[in-house]
């Protein structure tokens, strides 16, 4: 990708979020703000953080493209932390089930669920797998989404498997956003190994994950550890021998059951814990204690008709919380920043300043890029968002509406709103 050579000046608000790792409970509410502030991209790296008048004293305009951000925000590129965007297929008709009634875990037991998705990504091209997965990348990218975490998952055997991850391979080279790819083979039970979960561990750990480790296709292991999915013990087992083979670890934890998901996840080191709609008051306390992430998906919770996960309560036990839209054909279709923010804000106690946390520095955090994305820090890169608004208290204000007005990747402006 092209690197650019950019100053941007007069921002009314320059919201750095400086920090080069997670931020835990009241560190949070700080977003180190510069007013009037300029920031100087150079080769697409951020060269020069200050207010405008010390940094137009040393960087000469005539060597950058310009940007005047006067009356504008600027801040660093969302981190979407946890979504599932390549897929085939679309779950339209599961949703007015849903609606009607069923629940999500039924309509799973029923075949139904990720399993449709499974079908569906197994008869998608790879072609069609790409074009559809750039095209969800694009409308991230207007929300001001810069990095993106993207699962496997719906492929549950080695050549679908294999394939997601290698498209969403072509899909980094080939879009501004910046992809990290996570290997989530344990989504679901296939019908032919319902009651031999097991073995399709055991299948993943010899066939699977250590073709994924010596390729790299994948930086992060994921299991969805749930009831009547993958219980605690074959979580740890899957989990303890991805570290093994180099993977970093998430989970999807505490969703549906309070299971123990949270404290699995802290046990084993995980570099985040996701979902935690149940997640105990022990789990939470442990996640605190270890530094895990815990990835809020407040979408899916909206979207489920779920109470929401103690985003408040945890914060205030010392957490570093991180929020994401996990976009997905079932539980929660949706790439809306937006949505996001207003769910957290409105609905689950957490403020402004903390959701802005959650979704820069933080969200670098749980997909281990902190020293690289996620602030506006010397030396990181030149990942910006300027909004059409002079303050970030705009972004929920603004509800369900994107205030998103230019896009820079790596000191280039890849989106302008119209
Ligand atoms: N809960 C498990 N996995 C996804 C949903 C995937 C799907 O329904 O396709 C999630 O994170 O919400
Ligand atoms: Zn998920």
């Amino acid at each position: 990708m092209k690197k650019g050579n950019l100053l941007i000046k007069n921002a009314a608000e320059l919201v750095t979020c400086s920090g080069f790792e997670a931020k835990k409970g009241k560190a949070m509410s700080d977003l180190h703000m510069i007013f009037d502030g300029a920031v100087v991209v150079e080769e697409g790296m951020i060269k020069a953080v200050g207010k405008t008048e010390e940094i137009l004293g040393q960087y000469p305009e005539e060597n950058y493209e310009v940007i005047d951000a006067s009356g504008k925000a600027v801040l660093p590129g969302f981190v979407d932390s946890h979504t599932h965007f390549l897929f085939g297929g679309y779950r339209a008709e599961e949703f007015s089930w849903r609606l009607r009634g069923d629940s999500y875990m039924e309509i799973m037991e029923r075949g139904g669920g990720i399993l449709s998705s499974v079908k569906a990504t197994k008869a998608a091209t790879r072609e069609e797998l790409f074009t559809s997965a750039m095209k969800r990348l694009d409308s991230m990218l207007s929300f001001g989404v810069t990095t993106v975490e993207g699962k496997s998952g719906y492929g549950l055997d080695y050549a679908t498997e294999i394939k997601q991850l290698e498209v969403m391979k072509e899909v980094n080279a080939a879009h501004p956003i910046d992809v990290v790819s996570t290997f989530l083979g344990a989504h679901a039970v296939p019908k032919e190994y319902k009651g031999k979960e097991d073995d399709l561990i055991d299948f993943f750990i010899e066939k699977v994950m250590p073709e994924v480790a010596e390729r790299r296709l994948a930086e992060f292991c994921d299991i969805f550890c749930e009831k009547n999915v993958f219980s605690i013990e074959q979580s740890r087992r899957l989990l303890t021998k991805a570290k093994e083979m180099g993977f970093k670890i998430k989970l999807h934890a505490d969703e549906i059951v309070s299971l123990g998901g949270a404290e699995l996840a802290a046990e084993l080191g995980a570099i985040s814990a996701d979902h935690l709609l149940q997640a105990s008051d022990k789990g939470i306390e442990d996640m605190a204690k270890t530094g895990v992430i815990a990835t809020l998906l407040p979408g899916t919770a909206f979207s489920l008709k779920e109470k929401f996960a103690r985003g408040r309560y945890m914060i205030d036990q010392n957490c570093a919380v991180a929020l994401a839209t996990d976009l997905n054909p079932g539980s929660c279709f949706t790439e809306s920043i937006p949505l996001i923010f207003a769910l957290a804000t409105l609905y689950m106690g957490i403020t402004t300043e903390e959701a802005i946390t959650a979704l820069t520095i933080n969200g670098a955090a749980a997909v281990d890029k902190a020293d690289k994305v996620g602030s506006i820090d010397v030396g990181k890169q030149g990942d910006l968002i300027l909004l059409e608004f002079p303050s970030y208290k705009y972004i929920p204000y603004h509800i369900g509406v994107s205030t998103v007005e230019k896009v820079i990747k790596d000191g280039i402006v890849v989106f302008h709103k119209i």
